[in-house]
């Protein structure tokens, strides 16, 4: 079975540009959990642009699905927060600080003895550590050595050469799928996933663990529930 962790940035975006509580990042968490996902991503950021630290906090205490915060652990502050909320899991991701979103995985080899520290911190405080790395079976194979539990596959490039060859786009990422299974690691997977390629990546790699899914899956719920809400909104202008 493949988890659907949906990841909540968009909405914090979406309240903090206009200051107030609107939308309500918790209530959207307990929502899609109450609608079936089976857990919720957040990745604060330095610069706390979407996720702020106390949203982590304030979620920790009603997410009652798996709890995943994604970040970059070069950041002391983000390793305290992960600390000081115990989350399911923690997954490490090499992002740059003013890079709009993530754009790249770890190079498990060149970092390697920074990875081992990290690792070593979150598992023994009973932290799942999944390492954020290209569709690349070095890179996997160097995650494992790190101490990692699982690899969440960057699936940009995939979601990128879907339309014009699906089984091409896919190719790097089975090959590195396989790699996570010989060497022992879970696999997750994220990343511009959509309604669009999201099903043949599970066919193509049915033993996936967990996906999460932010930036499409928002939009979508904005596409699929806009007439609903136009029409709610027509309704209270009658008389
Ligand atoms: C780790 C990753 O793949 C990113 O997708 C990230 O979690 C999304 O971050 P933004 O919502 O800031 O683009
Ligand atoms: N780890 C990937 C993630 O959480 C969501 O990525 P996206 O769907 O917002 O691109």
């Amino acid at each position: 079975m493949t988890r659907l962790s949906v990841n909540i940035n968009k909405i914090a975006t979406l309240r903090n540009s206009r200051g107030g509580d609107n939308p309500n990042v918790l209530k959207v968490a307990l929502d899609c959990e109450r609608f079936g996902a089976q857990g919720i991503t957040v990745h604060p950021r330095p610069d706390e642009r979407h996720i702020r630290y106390q949203d982590v906090f304030d979620l920790k205490e009603v997410v009652t699905t798996e709890f995943n915060i994604e970040g970059n652990p070069s950041e002391k502050k983000f390793v305290e927060l992960v600390l000081a909320n115990k989350p399911d899991q923690v997954t490490l991701v090499p992002d740059a600080l003013h890079a709009i979103t993530s754009n790249a995985g770890w190079d498990t080899v060149k970092n390697r003895s920074e990875l081992i520290d990290l690792v070593q911190i979150f598992k023994s405080a009973g932290i799942r550590v999944s390492v954020f790395v290209d569709p690349d079976e070095n890179m996997v194979e160097g995650a494992k050595i790190c101490g990692a539990d699982r690899v969440e596959l960057y699936t940009e490039p995939y979601a990128a050469g879907y339309f014009e060859n699906r089984q091409k786009a896919v190719l790097p990422f089975i090959r590195a799928a396989e790699k996570a299974r010989e060497v022992g690691l879970g696999l997750n997977a994220g990343h511009d996933l959509s309604l669009d390629n999201l099903h043949f990546l599970k066919q193509s790699i049915p033993w996936m663990d967990e996906v999460s899914i932010g930036h499409a899956l928002i939009s979508d719920a904005l596409y699929i529930g806009l007439e609903n809400t136009v029409q709610m909104y027509l309704r209270e202008l009658e008389l």
